[in-house]
């Protein structure tokens, strides 16, 4: 069954982060060309970190028909959407304020429950979380029935970041929730990387994505990146993402991070 078989990555190496980044760029461009013209629409989601940054090549660039863009976050924080801990606050200041994105084609968290999931201690905002999950997951439903008759939804693109520890979204190392299979949004109360309340999507969900793109650039990846990609057997979170075929795991790195990969470069090219 070619059709149900985890993609294998393909890593591009950059000789330094601002060639990544417009490399970066024009590989989305290319992914909003194809998406558009075979649903006219481009679906995205995002996480926080670096990752909003890097993707400052695609401001000003011609060609991005930022209308057509469905933006949701690959995980959020349970702060609301101005605070500092906010991945949107940060892809707002970093990215949606310099281009012309409608407001309404970017998905948030439901900032009226944000309080309610904000109490102490966190079992007293159990509920809330949940119904804050329930709320995202019915957000991406209403984005996707009826369009993708799909088990899960099928995100044009999804652009991650990995952390040291190999963690990618919320998705920790040895937390229970990676072996969740059903849900599409889930939250957690114990993230090791403050702030402990979160969002996020689920592997199912990242694995069924038309293409998923890491972004990884310097030397304090380099551990990481040697063990996500050569080391799959260890199982960290960022090496279980392999979208099912057709869908396509890309690595964007440059050659700081990628020192120690062994595993083979692909040329970049589109
Ligand atoms: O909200 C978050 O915490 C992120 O979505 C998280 O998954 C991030 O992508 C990694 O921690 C990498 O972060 P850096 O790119 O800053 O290393």
């Amino acid at each position: 069954m070619t059709g149900h078989q985890p993609s294998t990555p393909v890593v591009c190496s950059f000789s330094n982060p601002e060639e990544l980044i417009e490399s970066l760029a024009h590989f989305i461009l290319k992914a909003q060309k194809e998406s558009i013209q075979k649903k006219g629409r481009f679906t995205v989601a995002v996480s926080g970190g670096s990752l909003p940054e890097q993707l400052n090549g695609l401001i000003g660039k011609d060609g991005v028909k930022w209308d057509k863009w469905q933006v949701f976050y690959a995980d959020e924080r349970i702060v609301p959407l101005d605070h500092e801990d906010s991945n949107h606050a940060l892809c707002t200041t970093q990215l949606w304020s310099k281009v012309p994105i409608p407001q309404e084609n970017i998905h948030t968290i439901d900032p009226a429950l944000i309080d309610a999931a904000s109490v102490e201690p966190a079992s007293d905002a159990e509920d809330a979380l949940e119904e804050i999950a329930d709320a995202y997951e019915q957000e991406l439903i209403r984005e996707f029935a009826n369009k993708d008759s799909a088990r899960f939804p099928i995100f044009d693109l999804i652009l991650l970041g990995v952390g040291p520890d190999g963690h990618t979204c919320s998705l920790f190392p040895g937390h229970p929730l990676l072996s969740e299979d059903d849900r599409w949004v889930a939250y957690i109360t114990d993230s090791p990387k403050p702030p402990p309340r979160r969002l996020t999507l689920t592997f199912p969900v990242l694995n069924h994505a038309s293409r998923v793109a890491f972004v990884a650039s310097g030397a304090g990846k380099v551990d990481t990146l040697h063990t996500v990609l050569d080391k799959p057997e260890e199982g960290l979170p960022a090496s279980r993402v392999r979208p099912i075929s057709p869908g396509q795991v890309y690595w964007f790195v440059d050659d700081a991070a990628a020192a120690k990969i062994e595993y083979p470069k692909t040329p970049f090219k589109l």
